[in-house]
């Protein structure tokens, strides 16, 4: 049965016999999204029908959102556009690890004559000036559901300030740096481009009886060479039983990411049963995972 239910003013529709939906996650939700500021770019892995990417969108941030089932797509494109953040979101419908790795692949240069064509497909407007690939603002949408790399290009946010290579890629942004794009005119009302391979804010894993498995994407995930600015934070969620113990999790998940995680902290967000309980176990993504890139690869990509 389609039914419409109300989280923190957004509306989602929903049929509870096709997609996954917890009203007792509200403020999980809710504590999340308060986390992300306007522009951030948030990949949302297991999105669902999207209580975590609605709000985010609600917010000014750009959302990559995937989930496997496509009844929780399909009700997350309509949710988008009822909330209208259509704009802001961009739905897949494919299996998390591949997900990730399509969304962070640097696009081949042999791909380049068709990455331009979707640019120019789908990009609104140009929105900020210098950007090589300003062209018309037509089908912006269409682009969704698109590995190319250049369709990431023109589908999001803010434009992130630029650091060397051998720059600290785990530090601050600048302050001036981000009010000068702060300030930068923009066109369009809709999300300026980013690349995400480049730079992602947060990552979300609300997958809690299996999310700590797919943590070994993040190895070698990100390429060092071309990224820029803070590494992302990582929400994983999962279930810590009284077996278990929140160093026993960590130790999983550092296992899972073949590095070490400084500073993790975990949020209990609510008992399941009387021996289990929700928790989100929240990182910034360690510098370990970075992608060095060989010689050859670099001399393909760069032509
Ligand atoms: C616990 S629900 C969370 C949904 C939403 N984020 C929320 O907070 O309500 C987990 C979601 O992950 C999806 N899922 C399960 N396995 C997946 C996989 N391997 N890749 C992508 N999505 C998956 C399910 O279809 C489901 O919608």
């Amino acid at each position: 049965m389609v039914t419409e239910v109300k989280q923190y003013g957004a509306t989602f529709r929903l049929d509870y016999g096709l997609v996954y939906w917890n009203s007792r996650l509200e403020h999980e939700h809710i504590r999340l999204v308060s986390l992300f500021k306007k522009g951030d770019v948030i990949c949302d892995m297991f999105a669902g029908i999207g209580p975590f990417s609605i709000p985010a969108g609600q917010k000014g941030c750009v959302v990559y959102a995937n989930d496997l089932n496509p009844d929780s797509i399909l009700y997350l494109k309509t949710n988008a556009k009822i909330n209208k953040v259509e704009d802001y979101i961009f739905t897949y419908n494919m299996d998390a690890r591949v997900f990730m790795q399509s969304l962070m692949a640097v696009p081949d240069p042999e791909t380049k004559s068709k990455c331009q064509f979707v640019a120019a497909n789908c990009c609104s407007e140009e929105m900020v000036s210098g950007n090589e690939h300003s062209t018309s603002n037509e089908n912006q949408n269409d682009v969704q559901e698109s590995f190319d790399g250049s369709s990431m290009v023109n589908t999001s946010a803010k434009r992130r300030q630029e650091t060397s290579n051998e720059g600290d890629v785990a530090c601050q942004e600048d302050a001036n740096q981000t009010k000068k794009r702060n300030n930068k005119k923009v066109k369009s009302s809709g999300p300026l481009p980013v690349k995400p391979w480049e730079h992602i804010d947060h990552v979300l894993m609300n997958l809690p009886a299996s999310a700590l498995q797919f943590l070994d994407c993040f190895d070698g995930l990100v390429h060092k060479r071309y990224w820029k600015g803070s590494l992302p934070w990582i929400h994983c969620y999962c279930f810590i039983r009284s077996s278990e113990s929140e160093e026993s999790i960590l130790c999983e998940a550092q296992n899972k990411l073949n590095a070490k995680i400084a500073e993790p902290i975990f949020h209990r967000v609510r008992d399941v049963a009387p021996n289990k309980a929700m928790f989100c176990l929240s990182f910034r993504l360690p510098v370990e995972c970075l992608k060095e890139e060989t010689e050859d690869h670099i001399r393909s990509v760069d032509g």
